[in-house]
């Protein structure tokens, strides 16, 4: 998918992780093109195209690329780790390589080809002090003073882990929105419902800030499994269901890695007329 713009249109990818789904463009070699405006005109799924997350693929001076993502609420999101793991796959089938170095603004990030036709990306280290996450004000990031008792951890983006004794049952379109604004987190956070099943595998719903309930969220998934082997539930490495399916986590000496399926749905071009009504 190069060669991607004109004065008249615009072409872009659909892929999606697990069913996290995602709009890309490739900007390689051109002036960026996403607004808000255009994140959200594309974002809404009845008048545009929608998808959870928008990435742009930009053009590196310090690594193969960099990426940017947007929510579909037009709001930028400083990380995504299931369209880390899709612009991967996409960009190492284009340049024939089995390893990638990424620029986001989490910092450079590494992803490379996993057994089974997998893609897995390092996230890098998880953020586990209050100011990084960021939280409002100084508090024990391992028991946050709100009602549930969760944990915040800062993945270049923030969460809110709440541990539940079954995921299934969880109002995550209630309980989501309340905490997702709480003035707790001054940037709103991603909320994660997790149910540990036992010391290797953990059940996860998620509503995301800036998108709502989703059938995955990588960086998600990778707080999640930060938070639960601080809480000493689990160990470093877990299998992690979403409603999407399943993620492997493992936080590593240099980060936390995650691996899972992606796939390329179809690429299609916008018309002049949504760009022009935008
Ligand atoms: N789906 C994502 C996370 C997207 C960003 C999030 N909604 C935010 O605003 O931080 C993932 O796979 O990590």
């Amino acid at each position: 998918m190069r060669d991607s713009s004109s004065s008249e249109s615009l072409t872009f990818m659909k892929m999606h992780g697990l069913g996290n789904d995602f709009v890309i463009l490739d900007s390689r070699g051109r002036d960026a093109v996403v607004t808000e405006a255009l994140a959200r005109g594309l974002g809404d799924r009845h008048r545009g195209v929608g998808f959870d997350q928008l990435a742009e693929i930009r053009s590196s001076d310090s690594a193969d690329i960099d990426l940017d993502f947007w929510n579909s609420d037009g709001s930028r999101a400083g990380a995504c780790g299931n369209a880390t793991r899709c612009v991967a796959q996409y960009m190492m089938d284009q340049l024939g390589q089995d390893s990638l170095t990424i620029r986001t603004t989490r910092g450079l990030l590494h992803a490379e080809r996993a057994e089974g036709g997998l893609v897995a990306v390092n996230m890098g280290h998880p953020q586990l002090g209050w100011a990084e996450v960021p939280l409002a004000r100084d508090v024990d990031t391992l028991h946050l003073p709100l009602a549930g008792d969760p944990v915040a951890v800062g993945m270049g983006n923030p969460h809110c882990v709440f541990f539940v004794d079954s995921a299934e049952s969880v109002d995550v379109a209630g309980l989501g929105p309340r905490f997702e604004k709480d003035p707790l987190f001054p940037e709103a956070t991603n909320v994660e419902f997790a149910e540990v099943r036992n010391e290797g595998e953990i059940r996860m719903r998620v509503w995301e800030r800036g998108t709502g309930i989703t059938l995955a969220c990588g960086s998600g998934a990778c707080a999640t499994a930060v938070a639960a082997h601080r809480r000493g539930l689990t160990g470093r490495t877990v299998r992690m269901e979403v409603d999407g399916g399943w993620l492997m986590l493992d936080w590593r000496e240099d980060g936390v890695w995650m691996t899972g399926p992606t796939a390329h749905v179809f690429d299609a071009t916008l018309s002049r007329a949504f760009l022009e009504a935008l």
